[in-house]
């Protein structure tokens, strides 16, 4: 390789789609219940941002979820609208007809779900997935087909692999493996991703769906990227059951690391914030201070040894500028932690400028009165003010 060539991405933002599921998992959030007019409004929101697939809940949910899923179909959006049903006929056939682009099809596998949700065998699961996959093939051969194995992580491995074998030789585009309980960790999502793959049809996409109650939703969806997942289920915020899934914006985070310019070809970046605020004011929640990206403080850099390197090049302490994802960082220069580049920075902005033993000085004050809390702008600058002719 030349000097100039530039290397590959790690990671290219081509070989992964985004399924963002705000409009279904964010429905089981404890504060998501989106009315008609919420739900347009975040169908074009995701669409303009560049998601390629909303997930909206099923339309079994109510005559009304009917009728909105396919009011958001007729939007016309470029974004594709999957809906999340049962392995049912009942649920597929009501699905079939809203005008989506695809079903995404589940079904339990593990034991507890056998026996505590639906009271079915392995072998009846792949019974009735044949059933529904032969019917929906027959009669929607224009839709997009995935199965997802519900509570993957804690299913028998032999029990997943027939069951993923059975649903891609019925022919499904995608299969789905899903840590429920939020239980996986990133080593077992890489395995798992890797084992299925060997046994579905090459052209077969793979799709996470990541719990957060360990923590790990965001580095479970990467290592399933890692490993050749094509699609990875997000909501805005991470909104869901319980604490949630894979934050939209964090999942981002974590891929912009390995190919910014294919986030950026692919998605609108900018418009982050306002997808983080749409959802913060439809849930009645602040979003989280220490959020990835649009969190409150999630670009506000302290410590004087940061400070200094900041000042000159904010690289120096921020992996992902800041203004690509349409937000600002802040600098934090008054506070008893501070130190004599931060200062003099400061001073230089308004035209102050000090000799070394002053810069000390004025400094040393500012930190010992910041040992009271820090010094708001105004304070600062008075004092910089007063101590230049000190
Ligand atoms: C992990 C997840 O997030 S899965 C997605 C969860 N999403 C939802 O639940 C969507 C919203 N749900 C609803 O509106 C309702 O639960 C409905 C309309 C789907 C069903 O409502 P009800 O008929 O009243 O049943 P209820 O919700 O109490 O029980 C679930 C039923 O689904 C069955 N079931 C559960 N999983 C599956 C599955 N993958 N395929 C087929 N049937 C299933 C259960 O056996 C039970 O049916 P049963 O009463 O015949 O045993
Ligand atoms: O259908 C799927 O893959 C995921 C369903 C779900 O929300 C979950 O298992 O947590
Ligand atoms: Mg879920």
């Amino acid at each position: 390789m030349t000097q100039d060539a530039t290397p590959a991405p790690l990671i290219p933002a081509t070989s992964w789609a985004i399924i963002d599921s705000t409009l279904r998992e964010g429905e089981q959030f404890a504060r998501g219940n989106f009315k008609r007019d919420d739900k347009i409004e975040i169908a074009r929101a995701l669409d303009a941002f560049g998601v390629e697939f909303i997930e909206v809940t099923t339309p079994m949910v109510s005559q009304q979820t009917h009728d909105d899923i396919r009011r958001l179909t007729s939007l016309g959006l470029r974004s594709r609208f999957l809906t999340h049903v049962r392995c049912t006929m009942e649920d597929v056939q009501r699905a079939a007809d809203t005008g989506v682009h695809g079903l995404d099809l589940l079904f339990g596998t593990s034991s507890f779900l056998r026996e505590f949700s639906h009271g079915k065998s392995i072998p009846q699961i792949i019974t009735a997935a044949e059933k529904v996959i032969g019917w929906l093939r027959h009669h929607h051969p224009g839709l997009q087909l995935r199965f997802s194995a519900e509570d993957t992580f804690r299913s028998e491995e032999t029990d997943l692999m027939a069951v993923y074998r059975a649903v891609s030789d019925m022919g499904v585009h995608r299969v789905g493996l899903a840590d429920t309980v939020g239980v996986a960790t990133p080593r077992q999502v890489y395995a798992l991703v890797r084992e299925v793959r060997k046994v579905i049809a090459p052209d077969c996409g793979i799709e996470f769906h990541g719990h957060n109650d360990t923590g790990c939703a965001v580095s479970n969806a990467y290592e399933a990227v890692e490993a050749g997942a094509t699609h990875i289920d997000t909501t805005i915020l991470g909104i869901g059951e319980r604490n949630g899934i894979t934050p939209l914006g964090g999942f981002l985070a974590r891929m912009f690391t390995f190919d910014p310019q294919g986030l950026m070809d692919k998605y609108q970046l900018p418009l982050l914030p306002e997808l983080d605020n749409m959802i913060a004011r439809m849930v009645g929640l602040p979003i989280p201070w220490n959020n990835y990206l649009t969190g409150e403080f999630a670009y506000n850099h302290k410590a004087g040894m940061h400070l200094k390197a900041i000042y000159l090049n904010p690289g120096a302490y921020e992996v992902i500028p800041p203004e690509l994802f349409g937000v600002g960082r802040s600098i934090q220069a008054a506070s008893k932690i501070t130190g004599k580049h931060a200062i003099a920075f400061r001073a230089r902005e308004l035209g102050l400028h000090y000799g070394e033993d002053a810069l000390r000085r004025v400094t040393d004050h500012i930190k010992a009165l910041a040992e009271d809390g820090d010094l708001d702008d105004a304070h600062l600058e008075q004092v910089l003010r007063e101590w230049v002719s000190a």
